[in-house]
């Protein structure tokens, strides 16, 4: 993370982080233990722990969005908002590792490996109920047909693994509701929260959607060439279960020597030797997936700031945090 953003989330940290705790407090105690050891508070036995392992991107969008319309980040509604959209993303994170069998996030074993997947599962499900009931009303109601919508993009994710004739533009629809869809309602949300202008709110929403795509295509690019020891999950992981991410849908769709080398690999029907791995990541490279999803991250966040300077009554030195927080995100390690 980079000055201006990473001054921002952290500020939201300070700011969110109390409400959460006190929201997930209310949870019974073993739901709440699982709550809390996802969310990085609680060690498996419950001994307590540093802090929240996310990078709590989406609250500080809301923080942002709602100080870009004239509201103040320390409005109650404004927080609350900030800690449902918290809880939210983390009920998909809990339910995602589930459906992928990952064994580590944020550097640590992942709930249901260490919980078992039924309580994981009841874990993300009350953390979802958490959310909705603490905005309550029309942020509820927004907040539920985000939801939604990242369950179908979530279904199409998942109905990819079993075709081999998906398009980039398909694989893009799908990124738009699995991960846009929750960035555009974390801005569309702090700017309702303060009861900001609808076409202010709108803006928001397609500003939080668009950097939503770039952040997608660069976890995309961080599951193939990332830090493990920065990204807190294996390397590859995506690629040896011959996911359909975006670089290598792009890879796939060209016409290169590497691009049927990956057909091939990806023909295999089974997850990947390290051998065949590197392989596979070496011809993502060369049929030109890597650089595809690298140029299209950067032309989302130039849409998304287009986005901004269309909506009307969005304060223009107010948006600071917003443009900071969309910069970070194409240059972001982990
Ligand atoms: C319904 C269902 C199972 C949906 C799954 C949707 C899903 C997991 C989409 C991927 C979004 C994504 C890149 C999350 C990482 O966020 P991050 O890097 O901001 O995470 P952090 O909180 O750890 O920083």
């Amino acid at each position: 993370m980079h000055g201006a953003a990473e001054s921002a989330l952290r500020r939201t940290r300070d700011a969110v982080e109390p409400v959460l705790r006190t929201a997930v407090e209310t949870l019974p105690g073993r739901l709440r233990s699982i709550a809390a050891y996802h969310l990085g508070w609680e060690d498996a036995d419950g001994t307590a722990l540093g802090g929240i392992g996310g990078k709590l991107l989406r609250p500080g969008l809301v923080l942002a969005a709602a100080a870009a319309v004239g509201g103040s980040a320390t409005d109650p509604a404004v927080l609350r908002s900030a800690a449902a959209v918290e809880l939210a993303h983390n009920f998909t994170l809990l339910h995602d590792d589930v459906i992928d069998r990952d064994q580590t996030r944020r550097h640590r074993p992942t709930a249901w490996t260490v919980f078992g997947v039924e309580n994981a599962i009841l874990a993300g499900d009350a953390m979802l109920a958490l959310a909705l009931r603490l905005v309550g009303g029309a942020a509820a109601s927004r907040l539920a047909e985000c939801v939604i919508e990242i369950c179908d993009g979530q279904y199409e994710d998942c109905s990819f693994e079993h075709r081999d004739d998906v398009t980039l533009d398909e694989c893009l629809t799908m990124a738009g509701k699995k991960t846009g869809a929750l960035l555009g309602c974390a801005c569309a949300l702090g700017a309702l929260a303060v009861r900001a202008d609808p076409l202010a709110v709108a803006a928001l929403d397609l500003f939080g959607r668009e950097i939503g795509m770039a952040f997608q295509l660069t976890d995309d690019l961080l599951g193939i060439w990332g830090d493990p020891a920065v990204t807190g999950k294996p390397v590859g992981a995506d690629l040896t279960a011959r996911k359909k991410s975006l670089p290598v849908v792009a890879a796939l769709s060209g016409r290169s020597a590497a691009a049927g080398e990956l057909a091939r690999l990806y023909a295999l029907g089974r997850d990947f030797t390290e051998h065949e791995l590197r392989h596979a990541t070496d011809a993502v490279e060369r049929a030109g997936g890597r650089a595809w999803a690298a140029t299209e991250a950067t032309a989302r966040i130039t849409k998304a700031h287009a986005h901004l300077g269309r909506a009307s009554r969005v304060e223009l030195t107010a948006m600071h945090d917003l443009r900071a927080i969309a910069e970070m995100i194409t240059r972001r390690t982990n």
